[in-house]
């Protein structure tokens, strides 16, 4: 599991453990991991120019010591100081010792153009707010800049806890992030602000709970569901699908085309568009009755290609199962109803569906991800799973919230939604909570969009024929393949 902790925890930890160390011991530590990293990139140290962009806070320090310790291997090293007399001491009678010299913000539009490597040292985890004029200004020449860009902790002018960027922030390469992720760095749109992000271990001690978690293949692998020996159809769980309308029969088909690869025994499907799944999916348990007569299933998906019809939703939410609820789903449930359940239910709204629901814009959900993700679940009382180009999944109870990014631009496809709203509703009626139902379906759902296009456009089908792919592929990393 990779896990980000909240500034808060880690300045917490920061103080635990400074206090059991010599002065400065930590800096050093963060100071060398970085200067390793800048040394990697650069390749030849010996005659590179780099530049440091040098705010007034310890990020700062950060900078100046790795500057440092690259001068001392040869590379011309000046330091952009924001703030002169306030800039870390140590850190800058350090550069001196080793041969780096210091300018002045005026002098570092030139400096930078001439850059092989420009550091960024303007703030970390100390920012409060959008960056200030000349910070701002600093900023922005690294998205100009052709030189290899490192931020230093985080990208500065991206929020740390909330991955959030008011104004300008520095666009990097590579974030050299110290003792844990912090949340924007892996949340967007300060993640895509972040480049790679390599973590240098400095010895933090952090509480067990997170404040976000990235499942990986090992923890997916984990989870999902798979046949025992004595295991029949019904025992693995049975899937029921209210979806689709005579107007988007191919919403049903695509639903069902995900909760087949989901790791249920059986799909049932009940709606308008029977005809159109059984001549795609022979296999799939059809009836031409409503929800609460068409027999047990574990848990239901509504929503996906729906319509107008507010009843077959209200059926779908009386029933004592877990309940997935997609698409035009989200706009014909009612909130009391949903909030009174005694199942579970989980959401699965994007950003334009989520805006609608909390009576915002589309772009203050994309820009606040994490914030709006929250905020649904605690109004419904259900877990929130917020699709785009990073996935959140937040229960109403709070706890970490789970962030997927195996995901491809290319996923952006009319359909795909479809898909991973059969698979997380299949993975339910293997009996995964909400929260792993809706991280492990968007973290497969991810990876077989991977599949589907390598590279080229593919459609919502291919993405679901794609899944078992991605299934094998997150079980390879277990020891527990059947
Ligand atoms: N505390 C520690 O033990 C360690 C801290 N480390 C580094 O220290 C950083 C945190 O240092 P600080 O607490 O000094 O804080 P920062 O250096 O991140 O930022 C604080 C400084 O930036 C200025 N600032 C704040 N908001 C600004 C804005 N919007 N625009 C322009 N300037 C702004 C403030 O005036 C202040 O001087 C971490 O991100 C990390 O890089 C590392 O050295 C590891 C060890
Ligand atoms: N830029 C992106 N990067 C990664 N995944 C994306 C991106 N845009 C969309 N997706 C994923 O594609 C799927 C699209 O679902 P949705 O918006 O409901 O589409 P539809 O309604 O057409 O089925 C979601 O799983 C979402 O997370
Ligand atoms: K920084």
């Amino acid at each position: 599991m990779r896990t980000a902790y909240s500034v808060e925890t880690v300045r917490t930890a920061e103080r635990s453990l400074m206090a059991r160390l010599p002065e400065g011991a930590l800096m050093q530590r963060a100071a060398a991991g970085l200067a390793a990293a800048c040394a990697q990139l650069l390749g030849r140290v010996y005659g590179s120019r780099v530049v440091l962009l040098v705010g007034s806070g310890d990020n700062g320090g950060d900078a100046l010591y790795a500057g440092a310790r690259l001068a001392r291997r040869g590379a011309g090293v000046t330091a952009v100081l924001l703030a002169p007399d306030r800039t870390h001491p140590g850190g800058l009678a350090a550069l001196r010792r080793a041969g780096g010299s210091v300018a002045g913000v005026g002098e570092a539009e030139e400096l930078v153009q001439r850059a092989d490597l420009v550091v960024d040292g303007i703030v970390g985890i100390g920012g409060k707010g959008g960056l200030r004029p000349d910070a701002a200004r600093l900023a922005a020449l690294s998205e100009t800049s052709r030189a290899i860009v490192v931020a230093v902790d985080l990208p500065s002018g991206v929020e740390a806890d909330s991955g959030e960027v008011r104004g300008a922030a520095v666009r990097a390469d590579l974030t050299v992030t110290f003792g844990t992720h912090k949340p924007g760095l892996l949340i967007d749109p300060a993640r895509e602000h972040a480049g790679s992000v390599r973590l240098v271990d400095i010895g933090l001690e952090l509480p067990e709970k997170a404040d976000l978690e990235a499942l990986q293949h090992a923890d997916v692998a984990a989870l999902l569901p798979a046949p025992a020996a004595e295991s029949d159809k019904y025992r693995r769980g049975v899937v029921g699908i209210a979806a689709g309308s005579a107007r988007y029969p191919g919403a049903a088909v695509l639903a069902v085309a995900g909760a087949l690869r989901g790791g249920a025994g059986a799909v049932r499907y009940v709606g308008p568009a029977g005809s159109a799944v059984i001549a795609r999916f022979p296999e799939t348990l059809v009836s031409d009755r409503g929800p609460a007569k068409a027999g047990r299933v574990q848990a239901w998906v509504v929503g996906p290609g729906a319509g107008d019809d507010a009843a077959t939703v209200a059926e779908v939410l009386e029933a004592d199962v877990p309940v997935l609820v997609d698409a035009d789903g989200l706009r014909l449930a009612d909130r009391e109803t949903v909030r009174g359940r005694t199942a579970p239910t989980l959401m699965t709204p994007h950003a334009g569906e989520a805006a609608a629901l909390l009576g915002v814009s589309r772009e203050e959900v994309e820009g606040a991800r994490l914030t709006a993700v929250r905020e649904l679940a605690a109004r419904y009382g259900a877990t929130v799973l917020l699709k785009g180009s990073t996935t959140l999944v937040a229960d109403p109870g709070g706890g970490p919230v789970r962030v997927n990014a195996t995901g491809t631009p290319w996923l952006a496809t009319a359909g795909s939604g479809d898909v991973l709203s059969g698979l997380a509703g299949s993975l339910l009626a293997a009996r995964l909570s909400t929260r792993d139902a809706g991280s492990v379906a968007a973290y497969l759902h991810g990876l077989a969009g991977r599949y589907a296009a390598n590279g080229a456009p593919a459609g919502a089908h291919d993405v679901a024929n794609a899944i078992p792919q991605a299934w094998r592929d997150a079980r390879g990393a277990a020891s527990v393949r059947g």
